[in-house]
């Protein structure tokens, strides 16, 4: 498994030039998954440009480029978030996280549910996610070889809710597209991504966008991977582009979910928090 971390700019082409350079040190082992950050073709550029770059599903270069990737490199791709419209003339665009096969198909797609409307201490004050970006409704998971992936989406981190219904839903790996701010990362982000997968018995694999783009937002990286019993295996330790990578066992999963069996529990609990 490998999370990625890029500094995105707000070109795509220059962005897919720069995974195509770090994909050429992906380990060996196939089958891959790799996760990508949140608005890894574009960062930074503002709610205008997005809006002008945003694809219709399934056609245009974003999509086709991150296909290619996946198919060039022969891997599972979650291709962090790219914005989508529902049509030509649409108002307000999806941040979409699709998820491409190793033979290039597109097989799922999650619109962020969490709109990151907040104030934070830096020098971008106010984010305003909700302004040009419709959030999605929708829980997804995708089956693959190696186990089902949970999607979801860097803010989406602070709802656990969320990622309960992934749990329930099958999920075995929640895989977290992310461009946390710096401040907010700094505090939170470590023990948010362990938290999530420690309750819900899940790998987690965090791709991250990190250090200062066009428009001076900073953001945090540490893009990481963390097993199900909450260890982080491997994390970017550095503020540039580059990949965690670590191989781990999904079968690990099995026993820590027999020994401490929390969704038996959560079922009977449930009933309990709903008489209230
Ligand atoms: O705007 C873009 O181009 C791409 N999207 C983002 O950067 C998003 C929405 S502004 N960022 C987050 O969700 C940060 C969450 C966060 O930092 C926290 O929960 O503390």
């Amino acid at each position: 498994m490998t999370a990625v971390q890029l500094t995105s700019s707000p070109d795509p082409q220059e962005n897919l030039a720069t995974l195509r350079q770090l994909f050429a040190d992906l380990p060996d082992a196939r089958p891959q998954l790799v996760v990508l950050p949140e608005a890894c073709l574009c960062f930074g550029a503002g709610d205008k440009r997005q809006r002008e770059l945003a694809e219709v599903a399934g056609e245009g270069p974003m999509q086709d480029g991150l296909a290619a990737l996946a198919r060039d490199f022969g891997v599972w791709l979650v291709a962090g978030t790219i914005p989508l419209i529902e049509q030509p003339d649409s108002d307000k665009f999806s941040a979409a996280c699709l998820v491409f096969n190793p033979a290039g198909e597109r097989v799922a797609r999650y619109n962020k549910v969490s709109m990151f409307d907040v104030d934070v201490a830096d020098n971008t004050r106010s984010y305003r996610e909700s302004a040009a970006t419709s959030p999605g409704s929708q829980v997804v998971t995708v089956e693959t070889e190696f186990g089902t992936l949970g999607l979801a989406v860097c803010y989406d981190v602070r709802f656990p809710e969320l990622f309960r219904a992934l749990r329930l839903q099958g999920a075995d790996i929640l895989v977290l597209p992310s461009a946390f701010t710096q401040v907010t990362g700094k505090a939170h982000w470590q023990v948010l991504t362990r938290a999530r997968a420690i309750e819900q018995q899940c790998i987690l694999v965090a791709g991250t966008q990190v250090g200062e783009h066009a428009n001076g937002r900073q953001t945090y990286g540490h893009g990481l991977i963390i097993d199900g019993w909450g260890e982080v295996k491997a994390c970017v330790e550095t503020a540039s582009p580059g990949l965690a990578t670590a191989a781990i066992d999904i079968s690990a999963l099995q026993q820590i979910r027999r020994d401490i069996p929390v969704l038996t529990h959560f079922s009977s609990s449930k009933k309990v928090f709903h008489e209230q």
